[in-house]
């Protein structure tokens, strides 16, 4: 099992009191598959991948990933296991400026210590980057930095790949082409991947799918 998520709990502190988020969410993710996470606005779609990413921790539960419990990791352990096994990408693109777009290909997979230069020339062929290599993010197109994030995140070949609206941000003919090969890319990889995503028609590509309601599995 790549990803087994246990009974996750989050409550948020706000001006009006707690405010739970998450109220007992469990699911599985084997390697390989492919699940989209759906559900209303605020219904805690980014709650759960912040979690399983590490960037946050639940309140109660497990998330065990590989055989290991990174609920119970302290911060300097999450740090690590975002730059190596998980991969996320965002809706904002977050390279940095002063980089190279092969140095920032290549940022999380050198910091990890996983850094391969055949893949990340793969990925970059792949995702029709060779020619944009030596330029700089701000010179590129919203979706030239969209496959650059997406190289990025596949560089240090994580086993788990976390996507939140990746391509909210691009027209939809772009949006198309980014996602193919986002996709292409993971079965290549034979990572998991979960998606947070409101449309319908991606959910449908994705091999299974987990609808959120109010913090809870519909
Ligand atoms: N740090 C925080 N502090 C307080 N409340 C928060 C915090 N982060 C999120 N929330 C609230 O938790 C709820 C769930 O947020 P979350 O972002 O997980 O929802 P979502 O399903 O991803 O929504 P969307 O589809 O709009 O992105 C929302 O009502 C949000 O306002």
């Amino acid at each position: 099992m790549l990803l087994h998520v246990d009974n996750i709990h989050k409550t948020y502190a706000t001006a009006d009191g707690p405010f739970p988020v998450l109220r007992g969410v469990s699911m599985d993710l084997q390697a390989g598959e492919t699940l989209a996470l759906t559900g209303e606005s605020g219904s805690g779609k980014s709650t759960l991948l912040h979690l399983i990413g590490g960037l946050d921790a639940p309140d109660q539960g497990q998330i065990v990933l590989n055989g290991q419990d990174i609920a119970a990791l302290d911060d300097k352990g999450r740090a690590s296991l975002r730059r190596g096994q998980v991969g996320v990408v965002f809706q904002q693109f977050n390279l940095i400026p002063s980089l190279k777009v092969a140095d920032n290909i290549a940022f999380q997979a050198r910091l990890a210590d996983r850094h391969d230069p055949q893949w990340c020339v793969m990925l970059a062929n792949r995702l029709g980057l060779e020619a944009q290599l030596q330029k700089y993010p701000e010179q590129l197109s919203g979706g030239q930095q969209q496959r650059v994030a997406i190289a990025r995140t596949l560089a240090p070949k994580p086993s788990l790949v976390l996507a939140d609206e990746p391509t909210g941000n691009l027209d939809e003919q772009t949006a198309g082409t980014v996602m193919d090969l986002l996709l292409d890319l993971v079965a290549q990889s034979g990572a998991g991947l979960l998606m947070v995503t409101h449309s319908m028609a991606l959910a449908g590509r994705l091999s299974r799918r987990l609808h959120l309601r109010a913090g809870q599995v519909a």
